[in-house]
C-alpha cells in the first residue's frame, strides 16, 4: 500500500526573500532573506533568542511594517505596492492582533471593545454585530463578564477578550507577539489551548511569538530565528 499524499494547505502567507535594514548612518539590519511559506489552519511559533528579529518578523507578515527587500503575499497577493489605506483595509478584513499587554479601550465594556473592530468593518446591523460578538465571547469562556469593564478580569481574562476582539472580523491569520508573557502559567495554556482549537477547527492560521519552549512544542511547526536570519523551516 502506498502512503496517503501529504495534506498540502494553502499557503496564506508568504515572505519572499524578505529583509528589513533599519536607515541611518550605521544601517541595521533586522532580518534578511527570509523565505517562509505558512498555510491555511497552521499553528505556528516563532523562536529565537532576544532581538534575533522575531517581533519584527511577525510586524512585517502583520502588514505592519513594510520590508526593505522582498515582499509579503497575502492570499496569494504581493501587498508590496499598496499604499497605506490598502494596507489598513487588509489588516482589517484579514488580519487579527494580539500582543504581550492586552491594549484594551479602558473605558469601553467588554463586549464594547470586541465591537470596536466590527463596527470598523461594518457588514451588519448593530443588533448582528453585537450577536456575534457576544458568541464569540461566550466561545472564550467571558460569557458572565461581557458587561465589565477591562479593569474588572484578570490578565487571563483580559487576554481572552483581546483574542475576541482580534477575532472580530473572522481573520484568515491571528498574530500574536509574546501573547503569554504577562500571564500565569495556567492563563498562558489557556490562550494556547485557544490558538490550537482555532487553528484546527476554523481553519485559522495562527502565527505566534514566544520564548516559551513548552508552548512553542504545542504549534504545528517553529520558525526560529538568529540574528535576523532564520535557521529552521520545515514546510
Ligand atoms: N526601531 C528600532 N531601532 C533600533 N533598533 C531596533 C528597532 N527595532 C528593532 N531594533 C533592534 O533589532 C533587533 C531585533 O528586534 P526584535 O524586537 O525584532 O527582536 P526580538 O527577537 O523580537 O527580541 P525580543 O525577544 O527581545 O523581543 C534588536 O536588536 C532590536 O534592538
Amino acid at each position: 500500500m502506498t502512503a496517503a499524499p501529504p495534506v498540502t494547505k494553502a499557503p496564506v502567507i508568504k515572505a519572499r526573500g524578505v529583509g528589513r535594514v533599519l536607515p541611518g548612518p550605521v544601517p541595521v539590519t533586522l532580518l534578511d532573506g527570509i523565505d517562509l511559506s505558512i498555510g491555511e489552519g497552521e499553528f505556528v511559533a516563532i523562536t529565537g533568542p532576544s532581538g534575533s528579529g522575531k517581533s519584527s518578523l511577525l510586524y512585517l507578515l502583520g502588514l505592519l511594517d513594510r520590508p526593505t527587500s522582498g515582499s509579503i503575499l497575502l492570499d496569494g497577493r504581493d501587498t508590496a505596492r499598496a499604499d497605506a489605506a490598502e494596507l489598513a483595509g487588509l489588516r482589517l478584513v484579514k488580519l487579527g492582533f494580539v500582543f504581550q499587554f492586552h491594549f484594551l479601550l479602558p473605558e469601553f465594556t467588554v463586549l464594547g471593545n470586541v465591537m470596536i473592530p466590527m463596527r470598523k468593518l461594518g457588514g451588519g446591523s448593530d443588533a448582528e454585530l453585537r450577536r456575534r460578538a457576544e458568541g464569540l465571547l461566550e466561545d472564550l469562556g467571558l460569557g458572565d463578564q461581557m458587561t465589565k469593564l477591562p479593569t474588572q478580569l484578570s490578565g487571563g481574562q483580559r487576554q481572552r477578550v483581546a483574542i475576541a476582539r482580534a477575532l472580530a472580523n473572522r481573520p484568515r491569520v491571528i498574530l500574536a507577539d509574546e501573547p503569554t508573557g504577562n500571564l500565569d502559567t495556567k492563563s498562558a495554556q489557556t490562550v494556547f489551548d485557544i490558538f490550537a482549537r482555532l487553528a484546527r477547527e476554523t481553519g485559522t492560521t495562527v502565527i505566534t511569538v514566544t520564548h516559551d519552549e513548552g508552548l512553542a512544542a504545542q504549534t504545528n511547526r517553529r520558525v526560529q530565528l538568529v540574528d535576523g536570519r532564520l535557521v529552521t523551516h520545515k514546510s
